[in-house]
């Protein structure tokens, strides 16, 4: 900041020079009331006290003036400021990265995180070398005036004033500790709510929901209580302007014998037209202001300081994060009764005036049915996998399972796999025994057998370390052990080779219950009992059914075919 002030010498000449010209007035102020009332209007010449007012009238205009121009001058010592942080940003991260050279990526996250605080940063200094200044000068040039205009009346203002400014100076640190408490606890609660909107799909997959909730009420309980401890130094404010704003007026008038109604009069008008209003903006600035601008330097040149314990929520992305083991299962939710699952005139939307993306959609799947959906991107199949598994609630219609609304139906009774895999950083057995505590050593090898993969490493699992295809077959495994009776596979064998997604498909067939897959090659339709096609309408029917009689399914094929 010291550097920014320097470089630019002629900035600060015309920041002060328009600065002299836009605290003119509070230095007049005082005179020219009194003035206007001893010379004018209690001498009886009004047009003496007119002119009075007049010459404040035009200092206030040049002052309106004078402050645009000092703005503009502000600008040009904020500018190369903020030029020189994110200098310092960008070369720190590339540096960083170009050090670690075989690891990670340039964190962009952070840098974006930083240049937001940069600008952040420029804004507050700015305000505060505007502030500042703005106090420095008012108090010099209304000092001045009362010191010349009233000199017995100067020290019953001037004392009382000094005492309010050191009582702020006072309440600074703690106010700055207070802030920075507050805006970290801001950041972890933003944090925690943005991640947990992202691995929403995976709570709720997991039944984490209380679990996460709890998190989510913790962090935003934290950042009221750090709220609340800004609040209660804030109110130091109050009482450091009562004193330095208002007790001089009691003093003024408690003192005031033998002077003149003017003088005294112009006296308050130092206090309450300029004193006061620059001691508020000196407040308001520099405890806003200031405290803002220490805490993004402090971010951008000091590592954030470790959010208070306990791992954020798991993303759904396992290659970017290293999700903890989830919370256990909750015991609400319901094991329905049989599996056949039923849709009746289901038609969902993502928002209240958006296109439905499933339009009353009815569809009987009996118990150990194979179904296979398949559609053009964006279709809606991703979406009616969510509804199926009750992640999603449709708009119209119902979803049941064995009769039980699919939202209630507890975690371990339906099963959904979505493309990216969740695994999580622990051993293979508590990875596959999540859904299936009970389930024994041989039913493990079992299934790690009948999916093709009995390769699998046994010692604690890095998500980061394993391949997408090995994180498919861990979530596979996980669910074909589970008691689930209906498992969703929404292109959870996309990182497979055919061979292998073929085997996963027979295995869960093979498995019992009812099985429905997100198709992404032809392969995995012609090996389901019937397939249902999503193209903006839908149509159902065995392969062979379709490919004749509907033309959208035949061009998807032809589309297929080369590829498989
Ligand atoms: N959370 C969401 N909010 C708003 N719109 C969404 C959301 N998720 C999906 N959509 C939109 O709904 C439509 C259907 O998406 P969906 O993912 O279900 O299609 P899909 O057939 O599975 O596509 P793909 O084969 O590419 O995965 C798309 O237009 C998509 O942009």
């Amino acid at each position: 900041m010291r550097a920014a002030l320097r470089r630019r010498p002629s900035a600060l000449g015309r920041v002060a020079a328009w600065s002299v010209v836009e605290t003119a007035p509070a230095f007049l102020i005082g005179h020219a009331v009194a003035g206007a009332i001893d010379q004018g209007f209690l001498a009886g010449k009004p047009m003496t006290g007119l002119g009075w007012l007049a010459v404040l009238g035009a200092a206030w205009l040049a002052a309106a003036l004078a402050a645009r121009q000092v703005i503009l001058a502000v600008a040009d010592i904020a500018e190369p400021f903020r030029d020189d942080l994110l200098h310092r940003v960008v070369d720190g991260v590339l540096g960083e990265a170009t050090r670690a050279f075989h690891g990670p990526p340039p964190d962009s996250a952070a840098l974006a995180r930083a240049t937001l605080q940069v600008e952040l940063a420029r804004d507050a200094f700015a305000a505060l070398v505007t502030v500042l200044r703005g106090f420095a000068f008012t108090l010099v040039s209304a000092g001045a005036g009362l010191v010349t205009l009233a000199p017995s009346l100067a020290p019953a203002v001037l004392l009382p004033f000094a005492t309010g400014v050191a009582v702020f100076a006072l309440s600074l640190p703690a106010l700055a500790r207070r802030q920075a408490r507050y805006l970290l606890a801001d950041e972890a609660s933003a944090e925690t709510i943005t991640s947990l909107c992202h691995g929403l799909r995976d709570i709720t997959a997991c039944g984490a929901e209380s679990a996460m909730e709890a998190e989510a009420d913790r962090r935003i309980g934290a950042q009221a209580e750090a709220a609340q401890g800004v609040a209660r130094v804030l109110a130091a404010r109050t009482a450091a302007l009562a004193v330095g704003a208002w007790l001089p007026v009691v003093l003024v008038l408690a003192v005031a014998r033998d002077v003149e109604a003017g003088v005294v009069v112009g006296a308050l008008a130092y206090l309450t037209q300029s004193l006061a209003p620059a001691l508020g903006g000196l407040m308001e600035g520099v405890g806003v202001s200031g405290v803002r601008l220490h805490a993004a330097l402090g971010r951008i040149t000091h590592s954030p300081p470790p959010l208070p314990s306990s791992p954020p929520p798991a993303s759904s992305h396992p290659a970017s994060s290293h999700p903890a083991p989830p919370s256990p299962l909750p015991l609400s939710g319901r094991a329905p009764e049989g599996v056949e699952l039923a849709l009746r005139g289901v038609t969902f939307a993502y928002g209240p005036h958006a296109e439905p993306v499933i339009r009353d959609l009815t569809l009987d799947l009996p118990e150990g049915e194979h179904l296979a959906v398949v559609g053009p991107s964006g279709t809606g199949k991703s979406t009616l996998a969510a509804l199926i598994a009750g992640l999603l609630t449709p708009g119209e219609g119902t979803v049941e399972l064995g009769g039980t609304p699919a939202g209630q139906v507890h975690p371990r009774h339906r099963v959904l796999i979505p493309q990216e895999a969740y695994v999580f950083s622990a051993s293979l057995e508590d990875n596959l025994t999540y859904l299936a505590p009970d389930a024994t050593p041989q039913e493990i090898r079992h299934a790690l057998a009948e999916l093709g993969a009995p390769g699998l490493p046994h010692a604690d699992l890095d998500p980061r370390a394993m391949s997408a295809g090995e994180r498919q077959l861990v979530a596979l495994a996980r669910a074909y052990l589970s008691p689930a009776r209906l498992v969703i596979l929404d292109e959870a064998c996309c990182h497979l080779d055919q061979a292998a997604e073929a085997r996963v498909e027979a295995a869960f067939a093979q498995r019992g219950g009812t099985l429905v897959v997100i198709a992404h090659r032809i392969s995995s339709a012609r090996r389901a009992d019937r397939v249902l096609l999503l193209d903006g309408g839908a149509w159902i029917g065995r392969h062979e059914e379709l490919v004749r009689s509907a033309a959208g399914y035949a061009e998807l094929v032809a589309h297929w075919e080369p590829s498989s």
